[in-house]
């Protein structure tokens, strides 16, 4: 557990979950206490820590939202690429937290929504702004175009969850010479319109994950799944001419940005999981994972 740094692009927030049911019936209770203040987390009543952020088992998802990552959204608006991740031994709410495990209908209310459904509507309600403010002030609007792609680790393969024919999507990764940026060859960039197109496309992604029941979870994600929205940004900036300062040449500028969503598979020990056969070696797949 690391101590946090102020000026640190990484940030660290922990969240306590509440007990579920089967904890609860088991006779479980909480041994932690949280310092919402402090930002502090105490384990036992012997051992803090100090975290970027720290919610404790009431708290709303709108908290963490808009603690952790409401600026993160903002900020693509401008160029800067952001990754959220949730990492946790399996059970632990990751998913939950993510906003990721979609039920067949979709409905869920809107209090209990996790990050990446609010970072969607976040994103489109962010568009329409800028465009009704260029309105308002009589500029040319900014142009987006908002493409998302829904890929899959499983057992050190990767794997298109937006592109499921009836055999699984295999992606192979590599890096691109010309801009040193990873890439996924093959991989479908779905170019979504609406807050709607683009909860479909997670939703039908996170349909296809790969599930498993463990002894610490009914539904435990067993891979690691990687939502990715990618912002492209036409606006318009005015310069003032060289020669005379009174004329202004409209200029357009281009931003680009991404957005990784990463709904980890637990990091829990195979042993306490009660994991077997392909669990057991989904356990290892997903641990070396963590290591590499
Ligand atoms: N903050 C929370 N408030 C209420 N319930 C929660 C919260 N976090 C998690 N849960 C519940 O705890 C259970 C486990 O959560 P979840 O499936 O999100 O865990 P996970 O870390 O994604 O597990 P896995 O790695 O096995 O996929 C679920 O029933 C979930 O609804």
């Amino acid at each position: 557990m690391a101590q946090t740094d102020a000026d640190s692009s990484v940030k660290v927030a922990i969240r306590i979950r509440p007990l579920v049911n089967r904890e609860l019936a088991r006779g479980d209770r909480t041994v932690t206490t949280v310092n919402e203040f402090e930002h502090q987390l105490t384990i036992g009543g012997k051992a803090t820590f100090t975290f970027d952020h720290v919610f404790d088992c009431n708290t709303p998802q709108s908290s963490v939202y808009t603690n952790c990552v409401n600026n993160l959204v903002e900020g693509i608006f401008d160029g800067y690429n952001a990754t959220v991740l949730a990492y946790g031994q399996t059970g632990s709410g990751k998913t939950h937290t993510m906003g990721t495990g979609m039920d067949l209908t979709g409905n869920i209310p809107p209090d209990d929504l996790g990050i990446v459904p609010r970072a969607v509507q976040h994103i489109f309600d962010g568009i329409e702004l800028r465009k009704k403010e260029a309105q308002e002030n009589g500029v040319l609007p900014p142009t987006f175009e908002v493409t998302v792609t829904f890929v899959e680790l499983y057992n050190e393969n990767i794997f298109d969850l937006l592109n499921q024919g009836k055999d699984r999507t295999k992606i192979t990764m590599y890096e691109d010479p010309a801009t040193n940026e990873i890439q996924l060859a093959g991989v479908k960039n779905l170019t979504v319109k609406s807050p709607e197109d683009l909860m479909e496309a997670l939703r039908s992604g996170a349909l296809n994950r790969t599930v498993g029941a463990t002894n610490m979870n009914e539904q435990s994600s067993r891979s690691h799944a990687i939502f990715s929205i990618y912002l492209k940004q036409q606006r318009p900036c005015q310069t003032l001419d060289a020669d005379s300062a009174a004329n202004t040449t409209v200029d357009f500028e281009f931003l680009t940005a991404k957005f990784h969503f990463v709904d980890l598979a637990g990091s829990e020990r195979i042993a306490k999981t009660g994991a077997t056969g392909a669990r057991a070696k989904e356990g290892c797949n997903i641990n070396m994972a963590y290591a590499g």
